[in-house]
């Protein structure tokens, strides 16, 4: 084989639980994602060396180096097989970057599945989600695809049903918020609340059963009820505009809304598909309709 393209979702947190600063500056969470269908492409060519290219949506926001997360995963499973990382990676980005879709860690995800197949090395998924997690948080859950909730620094997964179709509709921001920055004013705001910021200071995250079975149910006004994400109040602390956005999607109709993840995309579920077209037209150009549950990375034919 010479070539091998993989196709990996998005995401979206349908909650995210944050809890106090660990010593070691990452925050525990109960982290439940849903896959959507918007898509990055992650192409592995036989080549001498490593290079990276990419294409599409906002690539002049991405590294073409040895920091992009596509080659780190390429290196980190060369490592692991104790081979040279001898390959081209071509990314076609259709996720945002810097959205808080986690499209970094798509490309991750699906390098390290392409480079896989490329090298056929068939390392069994369970390595594979490890080596994920050991270059992001967000990184294994792409593998997986459907509903997961992520626990850990959100890394260690365990799936989630996830029945029927949610429809989902994402505003699109200009110019991305940075992950740790958001996670940062969230400490902020949470001392100057008086709490403090730190683990034994803020309760300890949980899944929320309640969401956990309108998942399950596929039942989107239950999920619109329960729809919850701690970084939401940080990511409007850095960003108030987008509680216009939040305002227009719901005056469009939309069940509810949400920042997604870090932010600064916005999601919101819409009740049914003709729902979801007429929240993205009332949003403009910057909108695009996503359906979920979308499947995890996986090798085109
Ligand atoms: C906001 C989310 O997208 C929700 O899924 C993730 O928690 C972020 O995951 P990610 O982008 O893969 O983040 P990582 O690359 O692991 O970490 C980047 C930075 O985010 C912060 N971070 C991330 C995850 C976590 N559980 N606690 C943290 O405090 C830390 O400052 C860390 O240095
Ligand atoms: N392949 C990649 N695609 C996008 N960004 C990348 C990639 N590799 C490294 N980066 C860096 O990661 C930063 C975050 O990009 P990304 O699109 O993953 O953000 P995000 O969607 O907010 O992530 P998350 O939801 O996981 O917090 C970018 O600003 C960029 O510098």
């Amino acid at each position: 084989m010479t070539a091998v393209t993989v196709r990996v979702p998005a995401k979206v947190n349908v909650q995210l639980a944050v809890g106090g600063r660990r010593p070691d500056g990452f925050h525990d969470l109960a982290n439940v994602f849903l896959a959507v269908g918007l898509y990055d492409h992650v192409t592995a060519t036989s080549a001498d060396g490593l290079t990276v290219t990419a294409e599409g949506r906002d690539v002049e926001g991405i590294p073409l180096d040895a920091s992009n997360l596509a080659a780190r995963a390429a290196i980190a499973l060369a490592e692991r097989h104790g081979i040279a990382p001898d390959v081209h990676l071509h990314i076609a980005k259709d996720i945002p970057v810097a959205g808080g879709m986690a499209g970094g860690s798509a490309d991750g995800a699906g390098a390290l599945l392409a480079c896989d197949a490329l090298w056929g090395l068939h390392t069994p998924m369970d390595e594979l989600l490890r080596i994920a997690g050991e270059l992001g948080s967000d990184v294994p859950f792409p593998l997986l695809g459907g509903a997961a909730l992520g626990v850990g620094r959100g890394e260690r997964l365990t799936a989630l049903e996830a029945g029927g179709a949610f429809h989902w509709v994402f505003a699109l921001a200009d110019g991305g918020l940075s992950t740790p920055e958001v996670y940062r004013e969230c400490d902020r705001l949470r001392r100057e609340g008086g709490a403090g910021d730190l683990v034994g200071e803020v309760p300890e995250p949980a899944a929320d059963p309640a969401l956990v079975a309108a998942l399950a149910a596929g039942d989107a006004h239950a999920l619109a009820r329960v729809l919850a994400n701690d970084l939401q109040e940080a990511a409007l602390s850095l960003r108030p505009a987008l509680a216009d956005t939040v305002a227009a999607g719901l005056g469009a109709g939309a069940l509810a809304g949400i920042v997604s993840g870090s932010g600064p995309t916005v999601a919101f579920l819409a009740a049914d598909a003709e729902g979801a077209a007429k929240i993205a037209g009332a949003l403009g150009g910057r909108a695009r309709v996503a359906p979920a549950p979308a499947a995890g990375a996986a090798v085109l034919p």
